[in-house]
């Protein structure tokens, strides 16, 4: 079969280049995760569509360990919000390893929630009546995020139980210094339980592009967690998520991202994909070799920087100029209309609007409304597809505005996309009958005149 999806081609030919990179060490401080095979090499990417691409060994499971993480965090912030959570774990990089012993002097609290230590105060907030129901949440919150129920490696669990006392050691610290409430125990059987989750690199890519759709799978259409909460999670991998390479990461792939032990990699590129490599072995810093390799020319051969410069794809605003509608109208009231052509100004506007389209459009407005003083403008949005929270802020207090200048302004809003959460705007459904109503005011306006025309 000829492939001509440039992403599925692109996935392959990363994995048949990149499987010959053979460096780096398979952890081994779980024991059980040095049994693996150091040669396993998956890849998978989850579109906002929910498109899934695939290369090599993206159907093997592996624990998620580490990228847990994100994903826990999330929960806890849906728990208990921002506030209350920040209180407890930083979101600081602490420019150390994963396993540091990074507490912020005096109050133990931990730098940030991607590395050991501020994971187990994470695990420990999500809210629970007992250590097992906690569990079962985290499992059905990693479940919904993957799109399918994941279950537990028993095996690589009682390995890291049976050894982890560098995090044991982490987390009596914690409880000492008061930022670990709570059994020590509990904390970390939990933090071992959720590190042991069983998942493959293309349930990680839908996690990760859960996270890159705002938070709603786009396999399954669930709303995990809500868009905020998926920003905040992106915003602490963005700059804690690679560990003490956290920066050197951000400068060269400029993506949100998590590793693990297990040579487990996840990045999300906001709006637009999820992405996964599985590779065992690791580089001096904890970071999978080839995950990073392949992320670093995914990033480049795309375009992903998330500060790439992104150019505005069609112009806001397609014509300004004067509006006459349909309605029948007498002869001095048409010649009055006439006359006053200039008092009525047509503004139509197309695409989605952001920041950018919409200062765009304020000031296309600005102009239009000094050149022509026009009395009465018709905002027709018949084009637009979209309007970003914050660009519907941007446009709330512009009636009023206006109206200060002696300027009416109405707009053409079939699907709502103002109207229905602005109880500043007068709304149309169509250009003409929006039109139309203007006429009828300036006809009003000028009746006496029309009268004795
Ligand atoms: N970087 C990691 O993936 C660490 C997770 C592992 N379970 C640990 O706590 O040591």
């Amino acid at each position: 079969m000829i492939s001509i999806d440039a992403v599925a081609d692109t996935l392959t030919e990363l994995h048949d280049r990149l499987r010959t990179l053979d460096e780096g060490t398979v952890a081994d401080y779980i024991p059980q995760l040095a049994t693996v095979d150091r040669r396993l090499f998956g890849l998978a990417l989850v579109s906002m569509d929910g498109h899934l691409y695939t290369a090599g060994d993206a159907d093997v499971p592996c624990t998620i360990q580490s990228v847990s993480k994100p994903f826990v965090y999330a929960l806890a912030l849906a728990d208990l919000g921002l506030a209350e959570v920040s209180r407890r774990v930083g979101a600081e990089p602490s420019g150390e390893a994963f396993n540091a012993i990074s507490l912020e002097p005096g109050t133990g609290r931990p730098a940030n929630p991607m590395v050991n230590a501020g994971a187990i105060v994470t695990t420990s907030l999500v809210a629970a009546d007992s250590p097992e129901q906690r569990f079962e949440r985290i499992l059905a919150c990693l479940s919904a995020f993957a799109g399918r129920p994941l279950d537990v490696d028993e095996q690589v669990f009682a390995s890291e139980a049976a050894t982890g006392d560098r995090n044991r050691a982490l987390a009596h610290l914690m409880r000492g210094a008061g930022s670990l409430t709570g059994s020590v125990d509990d904390a970390v059987t939990t933090y071992f339980r959720q590190c042991a989750i069983r998942v493959t690199a293309a349930d990680l890519a839908v996690m990760a592009a859960t996270l890159a759709n705002g938070g709603v799978n786009p396999v399954t259409g669930t709303a995990v967690v809500p868009e905020p909460i998926a920003m905040r999670v992106l915003a602490v991998m963005a700059t804690c998520g690679m560990y003490d390479a956290a920066g050197d990461w951000l400068l060269r792939v400029g993506l949100p991202a998590k590793s693990g032990v297990s040579g487990a990699l996840i990045a999300a590129s906001p709006a637009r994909f999820g992405i996964a490599v599985f590779s065992p072995p690791l580089d001096a810093t904890g970071n999978p070799v080839r995950g990073v390799a392949v992320l670093r020319e995914a990033s480049e051969r795309f375009g992903l920087h998330l500060m790439h410069h992104r150019p505005a794809a069609a112009p806001t605003v397609t014509s300004v100029g004067p509006g006459r509608s349909t309605r029948p109208r007498s002869r001095a009231a048409a010649a009055l209309l006439a006359a006053a052509a200039d008092r009525i100004t047509v503004v139509a506007v197309q695409g989605a609007l952001e920041f950018t389209e919409t200062e765009r459009l304020l000031h296309a407005l600005d102009q239009a409304i000094s050149a022509a003083v026009p009395s009465w403008v018709v905002l027709d949005l018949g084009r637009v597809t979209f309007i970003a929270p914050g660009a519907a802020s941007m446009l709330d207090g512009l009636p009023m505005r206006l109206r200060d200048h002696g300027v009416t302004v109405v707009v053409v809003d079939v699907g709502g996309l103002l109207t229905a959460s602005s109880r500043h705007w007068t709304g149309f459904a169509g250009l003409d009958a929006a039109v139309a109503w203007c006429e009828d005011q300036l006809l009003a306006d000028q009746g006496p005149r029309v009268g004795s025309a």
